[in-house]
């Protein structure tokens, strides 16, 4: 019979990340299937945007190991400097949390795009600027032509971002990593520039993982959700999974404090984690667990399927002796 499970994209499998003696990431494990969006969700410092950079291979002065491997392309963390500027843009493409600073300020934004355009896809100069113009149309930028001679700082920031989300998707690459493309952002678009990047995507077949803050966004716009805590996976599964049937406490508070609060940004909850040179050797969020057993603070609890049998790397699986 055939296998109807769909192909991973990527699968990272151990990626360890080390900055000096802090341990930024801790043996993380993640498949993306073709075509799915993941939330990366945890609070600030938990290694999400780490993940995503170093997926790109744009993190310095770190020591990185495990795999992290694209279909099609082999381990990226083996990959020459050449074989990867290859592969920026036309396979992966990012967008950083902070469009303004991530867009050149001495050029106008139609020349980023159609540079960006003529280098990856060998486009003549009127052949990259109509595609421009149709880039800029699908991303909702009005007056596409007009807005092509604009420099970075004559738009507002949620221009920029339209902007950036056209240049990340102008070479159709296989895989997006959107780093909390909204944290620069007004409240009152947030929702619309996450609502576009996930269209986008979509439509173009490509799969991206999103780093989010907010638990509630990332249910209704992602397909799986992964929970990271200082470090490490704690929980992953399919979105509805993760928001009706959580069984690691930690989720569980991310959850109730986004509730209690009753807005849509997420409120990490009390206590603050271990430093990353001190971390016990127990489970890492035992410190600040309601449900802590003498067992939590001596034994790592191990990633365990949700269900018997299920045990598949996009089934729901979490890290907790006492799970909810
Ligand atoms: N360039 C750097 N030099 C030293 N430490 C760093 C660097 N970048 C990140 N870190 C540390 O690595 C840890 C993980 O950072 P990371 O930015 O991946 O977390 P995050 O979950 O994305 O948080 P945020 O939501 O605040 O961006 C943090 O403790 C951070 O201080």
């Amino acid at each position: 019979m055939k296998d109807m499970a769909p192909s991973p994209i990527l699968t990272l499998t151990d990626l360890t990340v080390d900055r000096g003696a802090a341990r930024i990431l801790d043996r993380v494990s993640l498949s993306l299937a073709e075509g799915e969006t993941l939330a990366l969700v945890g609070e600030s410092g938990a290694g999400k945007s780490t993940i995503a950079t170093a997926i790109m291979r744009l993190l310095d002065g770190a020591k990185v190991a495990g795999k992290a491997e694209l279909d099609g392309a082999g381990d990226l963390l083996a990959l020459s400097e050449k074989q990867m500027v290859r592969l920026r843009g036309r396979r992966l493409s990012m967008i950083f949390q902070d469009a303004g600073a991530a867009l050149n300020p001495a050029y106008t934004v139609g020349r980023q795009l159609v540079t960006v355009l003529r280098r990856n896809l060998g486009l003549s100069k009127t052949e990259a600027r109509a595609r421009a113009v149709e880039l800029f149309t699908s991303v909702g930028i009005n007056d596409p032509e007009g807005r092509l001679s604009a420099y970075p700082h004559q738009l507002s920031g949620g221009m920029q971002q339209r902007v950036m989300v056209a240049i990340a998707l102008a070479c159709n690459p296989d895989l997006l990593l959107a780093d909390e493309p909204t944290s620069a952002l007004d409240v009152t678009i947030q929702a619309q520039i996450v609502r576009l990047i996930l269209s986008q995507t979509r439509a173009r077949g490509a799969s991206c993982i999103f780093v989010l803050h907010d638990l509630a966004l990332a249910s209704q716009a992602c397909d799986r959700i992964v929970v990271l805590y200082a470090g490490q996976v704690v929980e992953a599964g399919p979105a509805r999974d993760i928001l009706e049937n959580h069984r690691h406490p930690y989720t569980q508070q991310l959850k109730s404090c986004v509730l209690e609060i009753g807005t849509r940004e997420l409120h990490a909850p009390e206590g603050t984690v271990p430093p990353h040179d001190r971390m016990p050797k127990g489970c890492r969020f035992a410190t600040r667990c309601p449900r802590a057993l003498p067992r939590c603070t001596g034994e790592a609890p191990p990633l365990t399927p949700a269900r018997d049998g299920d045990g598949g790397p996009l089934a729901h699986h979490f890290a907790c002796w006492n799970p909810e």
